[in-house]
Parts: C-alpha cells; sequence; structure tokens
C-alpha cells in the first residue's frame, strides 16, 4: 500500500470571484479517508483538483508523486461524481461493456468490477430502473474497471436508506483492503465512523483531521457532530 496517495500542498482554488479553497495542506494514504463538511465547504472542488480537472489558483497536487491530471494517473486514479455516470436506458452490462470499450479493458474486467460491486444478480437489469444504492453501484464499477490505486467518490451515499449506506461503506473497506486508497466526500456526520481516517472541511478548510476515535477524544465530544461543533468554536475564539 501506499504510504501517500495524495499530497496537498498549499493548494489555493478561487471559483465564480471566491476563494474556495485557501492554502490547503494535506496528504492522504491507504484506508478509508473520509471528508466531512457542510454543503458548499468546497469538499466537490478539493476532489476536482485531486483528479486533476480543477484550475488551481496556487499551490501543488501530488497524487503518487506525479502532477495531479497528468497522463500516467489516468489510469490509476477512479473518480465518481455527484451525478450517475452511467446511461439509464442501458443494463448494467451493456453500461458496463460501453465503458470497458472506451477504455480499453476487457471482459474480465467487467467480471469482476461487477462482481466487487455486487451486482451480480442484476447485470441484465435497465440502470433506470433500478434502486438509488444500486445506481451507485453501477457508477462505481464504471471507476473499477481500471482497478484504480485512488478512488476519488464524492457524497456516493447521499440519498440511500441505512441498509444500503451501510452496504457501501462495506465495500470501500473491500476495496481498502484490497490496497486502494479510498477518498470519500460526505455531509452526513454519522457516516464519520465508517471512516479509518477523517477531515473535517468548512469554509475551504481542514479543521479536524484524525481517526475518529482520535477526533473525539480531541474535543472531548461524544459524537462527530458535537465535535465539528466544538472545534469551529475553538477556531472562532
Ligand atoms: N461552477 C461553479 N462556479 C462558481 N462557483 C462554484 C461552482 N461550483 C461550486 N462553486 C462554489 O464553490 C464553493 C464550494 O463548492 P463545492 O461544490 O466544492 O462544495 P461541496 O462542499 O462539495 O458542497 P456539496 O456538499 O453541496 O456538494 C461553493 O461556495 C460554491 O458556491
Amino acid at each position: 500500500m501506499t504510504t501517500n496517495a495524495v499530497e496537498v500542498r498549499d493548494l489555493d482554488v478561487v471559483r465564480g470571484g471566491h476563494d474556495v479553497l485557501r492554502h490547503l495542506d494535506l496528504t492522504i494514504g491507504g484506508g478509508v479517508t473520509g471528508l466531512l463538511g457542510p454543503s458548499g465547504c468546497g469538499k466537490s472542488t478539493l476532489m476536482r483538483a485531486l483528479v486533476g480537472v480543477q484550475r488551481l489558483a496556487g499551490g501543488t497536487v501530488t497524487v503518487f508523486g506525479e502532477p495531479a491530471g497528468s497522463p500516467p494517473l489516468r489510469d490509476r486514479i477512479g473518480y465518481v461524481t455527484q451525478a450517475a455516470s452511467v446511461y439509464d436506458d442501458l443494463t448494467v452490462a451493456e453500461n458496463l461493456a460501453f465503458f470497458a470499450r472506451v477504455l480499453g479493458v476487457g471482459r474480465s474486467e467487467v467480471d469482476r468490477a461487477v462482481e466487487q460491486v455486487d451486482l451480480g444478480r442484476h447485470r441484465d437489469q435497465v440502470v433506470g430502473q433500478m434502486s438509488g444504492g444500486q445506481r451507485s453501484r453501477a457508477s462505481l464499477a464504471v471507476a473499477l474497471l481500471k482497478t484504480p490505486d485512488l478512488l476519488v467518490l464524492d457524497e456516493p451515499t447521499v440519498g440511500l436508506d441505512p441498509v444500503l449506506r451501510r452496504d457501501l461503506w462495506a465495500l470501500f473497506h473491500r476495496l481498502a483492503d484490497d490496497g486502494a486508497a479510498v477518498f470519500v466526500s460526505s455531509h452526513v456526520m454519522d457516516e464519520a465512523d465508517r471512516c479509518d481516517r477523517l477531515l473535517l472541511m468548512r469554509e475551504g478548510r481542514i479543521i479536524g483531521d484524525g481517526s475518529p476515535q482520535e477526533i473525539r477524544q480531541q474535543t472531548g465530544a461524544a459524537d462527530i457532530e458535537a465535535a465539528f461543533l466544538a472545534i469551529v468554536e475553538a477556531d472562532a475564539a
């Protein structure tokens, strides 16, 4: 497992004339790292910077020792945005066959990805008729076709019921156990305890960093939501 999949140094991003990320420093290693913060705090912007699709106003983003977005990283990063990236009118198998052709990977990779996300029984189902969780898993399967070393997942569990959320988090841990660095964002604080490491973000800054247990201990708070509030208050004082 790579110690530091991602290194972010002094990152500034401006969007729509506003400073969205400010002097951000960050490293991401193995396991499941969660990025938690309220809507609009800059989570998607940071993820876009990691995958190399965000214009930077300053600083550097390095992934596996290469500048984010550079060609050698193309096959090593899987990115799932908030919008589903699969076609609703195609079946799971048809979607994956299509993307496999685009990406130049073979049938065996399609079969592996379908099994990884546990959609084997739904291969021939049209995506538009599947549940939200199944559709999320179909999008994730596309991202897994190239066996990425870094998975960047932007709010993959939004709108899902607790059982589906639990199943998806179990899947993220299986992928991390297989060696991928998994970086997942959420604005739902109760997902915090599912992460190996937690980054708490507010207004474009990382205000907390540690295991969920460490963050609770540091603040003396009973849960991550209370810890987040305690850190915000200490920050403002
Ligand atoms: N296309 C855009 N043009 C200009 N400003 C944008 C654009 N997209 C986002 N922003 C601004 O950048 C800031 C951060 O947005 P971002 O999407 O990174 O937040 P987020 O934490 O991912 O939010 P959410 O949880 O709602 O997805 C917000 O203030 C938003 O208004």
